[in-house]
């Protein structure tokens, strides 16, 4: 008992510590995803551009199935859940056909 009450307060800190370092590399890895985000929408943003001006449909359907076809295989070596990856693709790009939508409209 005495020694569980002297040795909990070693444990928490270094279990704070390792909880620390985790969440520096969460938030550097977070900061990452958001950079890259940002450089993916500026490309569609052009292409956005370029599809209204040449009467181009926002959406291109082959061109997603491809996506998410070699998304889900960079997925699965990676060891992550190709669900996950293929919800994650689908969420950008709805997101990015409603960008292609209102460039067309102005
Ligand atoms: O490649 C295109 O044609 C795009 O408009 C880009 C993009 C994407 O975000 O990757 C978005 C919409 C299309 O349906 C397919 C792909």
């Amino acid at each position: 008992m005495t020694n569980r009450t002297v040795e909990t307060p070693d444990i928490d800190a270094e279990v704070q510590a390792e909880l620390g370092r985790l969440r520096d590399s969460i938030d550097n890895i977070d900061a990452a995803v958001v950079h890259m985000l940002a450089e993916r929408f500026k490309c569609t943003q052009q292409v956005g551009r370029l599809k209204a001006e040449h009467r181009l449909p926002p959406a291109d359907p082959a061109r997603e199935a491809r996506q998410i076809a070699r998304l889900r295989e960079l997925a699965e070596n990676a060891k992550l859940d190709p669900g996950f990856a293929e919800k994650l693709l689908n969420f950008i790009i709805a997101e990015v056909i409603r960008h292609h939508e209102t460039i067309a409209r102005s």
